[in-house]
């Protein structure tokens, strides 16, 4: 174990080991870094590495994995991946200067919400890392991408909500002040969560006070602090590029929960987790990846404030109507790099020559986006291009600094241009006239000695040398030759003026490297300046980015523009289409379907066979009125719609893994996130609730949850169900409508319509459905024999019910009707009788005042009461 060796160096590495327990300490040796004891054993099982041992002959042996410097980072990135730390501990004086053992200590500690990985123009996805700070009343929240500095807080009302929010951010890690409940800790380890605890900071920071400045919610300003404070003490440097903290607050934009997103597809495929099949795969044609960034978040963020709205959509149809400003400005920014993280890379003081002069290029370009946008007819652009500061100056000082093609290295030269420095130029010329000094030599001497093939040349070890194969070596005039290194072939030699000239040119080389190092460091101090303006410079890029890609699919998949009233609720979609669906599906085969819910209408009941396409008309309901709240443009004719201010969904029966409940009881509990906190501002979709268990439970609970969802919430609703039963609330609920997706037969097939039609389904076809799908027609059979009994027992009860079967022709079906009749059960008919008294007893209940975990309760005991029958 490292800490009975008592050798000075394991005495250093048990010492910063110790204020480092959580982490994987990287020692720094040489171009190694080693892992030591136990990070070394699970090391080297995390990252199949070999494990080996330090003082391998003594008696304490260490068990140590090693790796070289150069080749560190992906190992980090291996195990920040896996949720742990990193602490990265260097060697902080020069090795050949140090007296006695090396000093080290900690540089950076990357964890897996500081983590930034690869260079500067590939990242999709923001990596946040937030802090939740429990106080007496309430939940103070921040996050903030450590790449580009940008920081947002809020204040919220229980762990619930603050667990929403970081499911919504996909956030990594969490520095969060309080202690974790069991049920809380359980939820941080499904969701992948890493749990770190804040880390004091003493004395004044001035980013602290900076990001604060706005801030007036002590909740909101504790979060910032201490999400300051654990990046300050992780990064060990100054952050300059931390943006002032933006406060917002949920119910500023349409919410929607974690689950809803994914429900609802929208940044990700439900069945893969991949953007192929989401919303954001079809309306994401950006060419910045600050531009598909930015764009995730509108989309997980809708707006409430028309105002806004209306911003964007004048944006989206101005690039929309103006296609050559459209493509020039398409053209420049397809060469934009990631402006937000270069500047991040900047502050961070990670960023190399070639950064910065794609940094330059990219501000090189903006004057040509401007020009495109000052030439367009449209005000709003030309608007937009006059707030737009094209920093040209930076451009201009980096390109006219930096070299054309710089090595990624600052600190071996070769990377400022001529004439940036007199001094630096000076020690250039001395090298280069040093160098032609030396062809020279070589021509002089080769000619005053003979020796044809004699060399002058330059070697590390032993600097400047003259070279003389051994076939030569008789000529040597050793007089003026000093010998200096014997090889195999030759033997080399110097003389007084080359090393002279020696001299002259290696003390230039060395004083512009570091000349031109601290050139480099100042350049990029010059820039560091401008962090703030080129901040806002990508924010804008990134905003023209999104609105062009809205606008290019808009005119690519023929959306239109949605208007928007905010003095009632009605809905009215004229030929609406899902917006993936469609595009999966061959140009022209999407049939499009009209939604019409005026203050009449507060609940569409959806029937009709499996397959035919009732969740994804749904789905297409939800799409559009998020597509239109983020500012595009829709799949449909035309859109009026109201301003929602949440959507709430319970859809298919896609487990819950992150809370590991039981398919119902997640049901059940997104169904009662709905009752309690819908309002009639919001988007209900209800698919198919009460399939989760039996069926005259579910049922029952069907109807009453519609029931309440009527009398008291007034949202609008979408219920699919197959529940036909519940088609006859319509008699009583008058702001409830049947529609109904159609399918027909025809010889004896199911044929899918997919069209929305007005008025109940009139069959279920579930048993075609499964005749389609290939079950083995002896189920079918038995199915339908079934399916026969229960309808025909039925049919005595609820003489409404005219089904017909769906397997066999009309003129076979009256004999059997009659047969099974005499087959009738009457014990079995008592039972049904009994039911239904249950389900009409429901129906006419009052459950206004009642819970949905009341009315669930009272249905068991109902179930009990039957039982008992
Ligand atoms: N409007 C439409 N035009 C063309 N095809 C459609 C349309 N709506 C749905 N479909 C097709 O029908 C398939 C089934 O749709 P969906 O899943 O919405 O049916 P459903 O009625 O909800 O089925 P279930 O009751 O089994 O859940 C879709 O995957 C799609 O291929």
């Amino acid at each position: 174990m490292a800490k009975s060796n008592t050798t000075p160096v394991m005495k250093q590495y048990s010492k910063i080991k110790e204020q480092y327990p959580d982490a994987f300490l990287f020692y720094r040796v040489g171009n190694f870094y080693e892992l030591y004891g136990n990070d070394a054993i699970k090391g080297a099982q995390l990252l199949e590495l070999t494990l080996t041992h330090r003082f391998k002959n003594t008696k304490h042996p260490v068990s140590m994995v090693g790796m070289p410097c150069a080749v560190a980072d992906t190992y980090v990135d291996t195990l920040v991946e896996k949720g742990y730390k990193v602490a990265l501990c260097e060697q902080l004086e020069n090795p050949q200067k140090a007296k006695g053992l090396i000093k080290r200590g900690i540089t950076q500690l990357i964890t897996p919400g500081t983590i930034m990985k690869g260079g500067s123009n590939e990242a999709e996805d923001s990596n946040y890392l937030t802090s939740v700070v429990r106080t007496k009343s309430s939940f103070g929240l921040a996050y903030s991408d450590l790449s580009t500095g940008e920081i947002y807080t809020t204040h919220l009302r229980s762990f619930a909500v603050v667990s929403n929010e970081l499911l919504s951010l996909r956030t990594k890690e969490v520095v969060y002040n309080g202690p974790l409940t069991d049920q809380d800790n359980n939820f941080m380890h499904k969701a992948n969560i890493t749990v770190s605890k804040p880390i004091l900071l003493k004395g004044k920071h001035a980013e602290i006070s900076y990001v604060q400045q706005k801030l007036t919610n002590r909740a909101e300003k504790e979060a910032v602090k201490q999400l300051v404070g654990y990046l300050l003490t992780t990064q060990k440097r100054i952050l300059a590029h931390l943006q002032i903290a933006k406060s917002y607050e949920v119910n500023q934009y349409l919410q929607m929960s974690h689950t809803v997103q994914n429900n609802l597809e929208l940044t990700a495929s439900a069945k893969t987790g991949k953007k192929r099949g989401s919303l954001f795969w079809i309306l994401d044609k950006t060419h910045t990846a600050m531009g598909g960034r930015l764009l995730k978040q509108w989309l997980a963020r809708p707006l409430l404030s028309t105002d806004k709205i209306n911003y964007r959509q004048e944006m989206v149809q101005a690039l929309l109507e103006g296609y050559f400003t459209r493509e020039n400005i398409i053209d420049a920014l397809k060469g934009v790099y990631d402006l937000e993280r270069l500047t991040g890379r900047i502050a961070l003081g990670t960023v190399n020559a070639r950064e910065l002069l794609q940094l330059a290029y990219s501000l090189q370009i903006v004057p040509v986006i401007l020009d495109a946008l000052n030439q367009s007819d449209s005000t709003v652009l030309r608007k937009y291009a006059a707030k737009i500061n094209p920093l040209k100056d930076i451009a201009q000082l980096i390109s006219t600094t930096i070299i054309k093609d710089p090595p990624v290295l600052a600190t071996k030269g070769g990377l400022i241009r001529e004439g940036v420095d007199k001094q630096l130029d000076r020690y250039r010329n001395t090298i280069s006239n040093g160098k032609k000094w030396l062809a020279q030599m070589e021509a002089k001497e080769r000619k005053k000695t003979g020796i044809e093939n004699l060399k002058v040349g330059y070697s590390k070890v032993f600097g400047y040398f003259i070279q003389v194969t051994n076939s030569n070596k008789d000529k040597v005039p050793l007089n003026r030759y000093t010998r200096k290194q014997t090889l195999t072939n030759a033997v080399r030699y110097t003389t007084p003026e080359l090393k002279e000239h020696e001299n002259l040119i290696l003390e230039a080389h060395s004083k512009a490297i570091n000349l031109e190092y601290k050139l480099f460091v100042e350049l990029c101090e010059e820039v560091e300046k401008y962090i703030p303006a080129l901040q806002k410079l990508a924010r804008q890029l990134a905003s023209l980015d999104v609105c062009y890609s809205l606008a290019t699919v808009a005119e690519q998949n023929n959306y239109c523009r949605p208007n928007f009233h905010t003095n009632n609720q009605d809905i009215k979609i004229v030929a609406g289409r899902h917006p993936v669906v469609e595009k999966v599906m061959k140009a022209g085969k999407y049939i499009p379907n009209d939604t019409h819910m005026g203050s009449d209408t507060d609940i569409y009941l959806i029937t009709g066979p499996n397959m035919s396409g009732k969740s994804t008309y749904m789905r297409q309901v939800a799409l559009i009125a998020i597509m239109a709240q983020v500012g595009s443009f829709v799949p449909a004719d035309s859109a009026d719609l109201p301003i929602f201010d949440q959507i709430f969904t319970r859809i298919g029966a896609a487990d819950d893994l992150i809370s590991g409940q039981s398919t119902f009881m997640v049901e059940m509990d997104e169904a009662n996130i709905a009752l309690r906190y819908a309002t009639k501002r919001s988007l209900v979709l209800f698919d198919e609730i009460g399939r989760g268990t039996a069926t005259y439970d579910g049922m029952a609970l069907a109807g009453a949850i519609v029931k309440y969802l009527h009398d008291k919430v007034g949202a609008k609703v979408l219920f699919a169900t197959h529940f036909h039963k519940l088609t006859d609330l319509d008699k009583t609920l008058d702001r409830l409508k049947n529609i109904h997706v159609s399918a027909t037969e025809k010889n004896n097939k199911l044929i899918f319509l997919h069209k929305v039609l007005p008025g109940p389904a009139d069959k279920s076809y579930g048993i075609r459905v499964a005749q389609l799908a290939g079950v083995p027609p002896m189920v079918l059979r038995e199915a339908t024999k079934l399916l026969k009994r229960l309808e025909v027992q039925n049919n005595k009860l609820i003489p409404t019910s005219k089904r017909p079967d769906p397997l066999i022709n009309s003129s076979d079906r009256e004999d059997k009707q009659e047969k099974d009749m005499q087959n009738g059960d009457d014990n079995r008919l008592e039972v049904l009788r009994v039911e239904k008294d249950i389900i009409d007893k429901i129906y006419n209940l009052s459950l206004m005042d009642k819970t949905p975990r009341q009315i669930m309760q009272m249905v068991e005991n109902w179930q009990e009461d039957l039982k008992d029958k």
